[in-house]
């Protein structure tokens, strides 16, 4: 799994990887500019599309030099937008790229841009090397590329926007940033979508091992790392072995979110699985989903279950119900939605919470449990103490979720759609994680899987159904998620 570090700390990551690789500085920069060609030849541009390309004085902007040499070789045309003044000093690297630049490309200062000359600008203006607040030219730099209209595509990172938090201040708005070997944290946080746009993560050859050697607490999780986490099975296993769950939800008005949840573990391979709902809306369950069970409140026996999710349509004034839950089961739980409001509510419930269990907060759900938040930077800290204090786990559910481990790990989650923001999306999750719990797999695995396949499920959905996805169609999709990772 990719580390995230600090922007502070990729000079030093550059230098462990050139003394390892033995390949000069300039080197690692041609290995990102060349990814970035590729990917942008991937792209469907016609061919004919006139490039800007904003380059700064720093590494940065050296990136942006070998970009522009190497897209103009490959028959863009290209000019080139300096944001220094004549006589500046350029990094080293930045001045040998710089020195590199063909002829074929005009050179102008970013003072002579003129918006409607181009059809595509790239902003290798300013990347990790930000300092402190941005200086005066600089916003109105970050300005002129912003008065255009047409695609702009961030090197590394939106100019301006600081690597690890947020700012006050108007950074590049791209509508893409391709960012090299791994995500800068700042780039994930939803305050920063309007300048960050769709995230492209290019691989320079820096490998995941060497990121490990230096310190951080965050991670970012991609389709590859996934199988690994899965349990196999062999072919003796009977549907004993793939887990006994029971899933609290649903109420008069909400059986819904139970009929969801419910389907979804069992297309996430649950063997048995019951649900505890009022009697009266047995009917609604027994119909619809005839391969699940019911049970009612007063002939459970709660420890017979392998996992336990609480909360989808549960009602908020459950509290018994939950109550009840948390004092019959000690073995690791999913807590969602209804239950979680009802945890907000009743804070002495919270250390009834078995050691282990998974909290699923969405962003209202979160400030609910833990009061309003300014920055995704103060949700995090806030989840990591909490997890390490009570020993739970919470996943901070929006785009680019964030698996909260009971040690302090922040893991972000790499797939998902904006078509998944509809409703019974997170009863599909609760479904997902208890089905995972429920056939072995430790709160870790089973978030890191479940989370993952969720949003995977919801970018196949969205992607033949668009505006229209609904839950039902992202729980339908959950078999193709096991088909893509190649997990029987
Ligand atoms: N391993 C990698 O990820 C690689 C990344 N590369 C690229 O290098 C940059 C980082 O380069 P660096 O030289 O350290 O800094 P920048 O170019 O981002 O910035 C320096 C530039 O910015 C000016 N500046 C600093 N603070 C301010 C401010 N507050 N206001 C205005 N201007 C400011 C400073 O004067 C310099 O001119 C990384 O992002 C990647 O794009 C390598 O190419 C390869 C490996
Ligand atoms: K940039």
């Amino acid at each position: 799994m990719l580390k995230i570090i600090k922007g502070s700390d990729v000079r030093h990551l550059d230098s462990l990887h050139i003394q390892r690789k033995g390949i000069s500085s300039l080197l690692l920069m041609e290995n990102a500019a060349l990814g970035f060609a590729e990917w942008f030849n991937s792209q469907s541009y016609l061919g004919n599309e006139r490039v800007a390309v904003f380059c700064g004085a720093g590494n940065n902007g050296g990136d942006g030099f070998a970009i522009a040499r190497l897209l103009s070789k490959l028959g863009w045309k290209v000019t080139l937008f300096t944001c220094f003044e004549p006589g500046t000093l350029l990094s080293p690297d930045a001045k040998s790229n710089f020195d590199l630049v063909p002829s074929a490309v005009r050179l102008q200062s970013w003072k002579e841009f003129n918006p409607s000359s181009f059809d595509v600008l790239i902003d290798a203006y300013l990347g990790v090397g930000l300092k402190g607040e941005l200086r005066k030219e600089a916003k109105d730099i970050i300005q002129a590329i912003n008065s255009f209209q047409g695609q702009v595509l961030s090197v590394d990172v939106p100019s301006g926007l600081p690597s690890d938090s947020n700012c006050s201040w108007e950074c590049v708005r791209a509508s893409h940033t391709l960012t090299f070997a791994f995500p800068k944290l700042a780039l994930l946080f939803p305050e920063n979508a309007q300048f960050t746009g769709e995230l492209v993560v290019i691989d320079i050859g820096i490998e995941d091992s060497e990121l490990m050697e230096i310190d951080s607490d965050y991670f970012f999780l991609q389709k590859k790392d996934v199988p690994n986490y899965h349990r196999k099975f062999n072919r003796f296993a009977h549907k004993g072995d793939f887990g006994k769950i029971l899933l609290v939800a649903g109420s008069k008005g909400k059986m819904g979110a139970a009929y969801l949840s419910a389907k979804s573990a069992l297309r996430t391979g649950s063997g048995l699985v019951t649900c505890l709902i009022p009697e009266s809306e047995r009917f609604i369950i027994q119909s619809s989903l005839p391969e699940t069970m019911v049970v009612f409140e007063d002939q459970v026996d709660y420890s017979k279950f392998d996992a336990i999710g609480v909360g989808p349509g549960l009602g908020i004034d459950s509290v018994e119900v939950l109550e009840k839950v948390l004092d019959n089961y000690s073995s690791p739980m999913v807590l969602d939605a209804d239950a979680l409001t009802i945890l907000s509510k009743h804070k002495n419930l919270i250390k009834k919470v078995p050691k282990g269990s998974i909290l699923t907060p969405h962003l209202s759900e979160f400030e609910r449990l833990f009061g309003k938040t300014d920055s995704h930077l103060e949700r995090l800290k806030i989840a990591k103490e909490f997890c390490l204090h009570y020993s739970l786990n919470v996943l901070i559910k929006g785009a680019n979720s964030v698996i909260c481990l009971v040690d302090g790990r922040q893991i972000f989650n790499s797939s998902g759609s904006r078509f998944m923001a509809t409703a019974g999306s997170g009863d599909v999750l609760t479904g997902m994680l208890t089905s995972f719990l429920g056939q072995g797999y430790s709160p870790e695995q089973a978030l890191i899987c479940g989370v993952f396949q969720h949003g995977l499920a919801g970018e196949i959905a969205g992607k033949e159904k668009l505006r229209s996805t609904i839950a039902s169609d992202i729980l339908e999709a959950i078999p193709e998620t096991f088909k893509q990772l190649s997990i029987s």
